[in-house]
């Protein structure tokens, strides 16, 4: 039995600060009987976020005194670089000899896992064997791949003033006002320009999305896929597998009832079992 650990990386736009590594726990009280054995362990990871100052009922200060909440890029992903470093060296998770582990996030975790994986902006203290730890699956909801798109889709008239106005208040509060900036952090946009490229560990990724999700477009999850396309993943029976996997319900909803994430949990841990005996067998 392969007995697989498994890494979250909770949304919320990176500002949010009602959503927590806690979002996990529905997904966990689904988990189906004949899943958990092959799951080692679950880790939800939390990172510091970006200043809210009009969140509704926990606004930031004008200070902006809470150091856990005026990050800026790359301060959030250099905490995941941090949380997957700590499980490397206490949990041995990402061992390179063999068998690695499932990477997932939603909407904004979707892009942090994306630009881990790709090794974007490791942090100067990080030698390179302490971030060479790349997950062997990912299992992404609702990602947000591609910052310019995320801001074109929300211009005027396609949205009104307001809602371009907080997309514009997302974008700019996590990753500053230079625009350059916004495609370099896109996974989408720095794998179209052929800057970097996936780790070769890395075969199979799910990307889920619902047609009423009211937050992130389907241009998002169409973008990446193109993208990896051009980079020789299938949509199907590959060496390296994109699959598309559609959701019900709004942006939210995956993760906060949890039923349907719990099933993509089960999908993707029984794919890499598979991909595993399929490599013991050849061997
Ligand atoms: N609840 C968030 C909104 C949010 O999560 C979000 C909004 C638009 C597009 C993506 C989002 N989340 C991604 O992590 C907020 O209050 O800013």
């Amino acid at each position: 039995m392969v007995h697989t650990p498994h890494s979250y990386i909770h949304g919320g736009a990176w500002r949010d600060p009602l959503q927590t590594s806690d979002d996990i726990h529905s997904t966990l009280s689904h988990l189906s009987p004949s899943s958990i054995p092959s799951i080692a362990a679950v880790a939800s990871l939390n990172y510091r976020l970006s200043p809210y100052p009009s969140h509704p009922t926990h606004p930031t200060t004008l200070d902006n005194s809470d150091p856990d909440r005026n990050a800026t890029h790359p301060d959030h992903l250099h905490d995941i670089y941090s949380a997957l470093s700590w499980l490397h060296t206490n949990y041995s998770v990402g061992k390179t000899d063999g068998f690695r582990y499932i990477l997932s996030g939603h909407s904004c975790g979707a892009t942090l896992a994306l630009q881990y994986s790709l090794g974007l902006s490791p942090p100067a203290s990080a030698s390179t064997t302490e971030i060479a730890h790349p997950p062997s699956a990912l299992l992404l909801t609702a990602g947000i791949y591609s910052l310019p798109t995320l801001l074109r889709t929300h211009e005027p008239p396609q949205c009104s003033e307001d809602i371009a106005r907080i997309y514009q208040d997302i974008v700019t509060g996590a990753f500053g006002t230079n625009e350059e900036e916004w495609a370099a952090a896109s996974p989408a946009d720095v794998l179209a320009r052929g800057k970097v490229s996936l780790p070769e560990g890395l075969r199979r990724m799910v990307l889920a999305w619902s047609e009423e999700d009211e937050l992130v477009e389907r241009e998002q999850r169409e973008e990446m896929v193109a993208v990896l396309q051009s980079c020789g993943w299938d949509r199907e029976g590959g060496k390296k597998v994109v699959e598309c996997v559609d959701l019900k319900g709004g942006h939210d909803f995956v993760w906060e009832d949890g039923k349907e994430m719990a099933g993509l949990f089960g999908k993707v841990v029984r794919g890499i079992v598979e991909d595993t005996s399929s490599c013991l067998e050849a061997s």
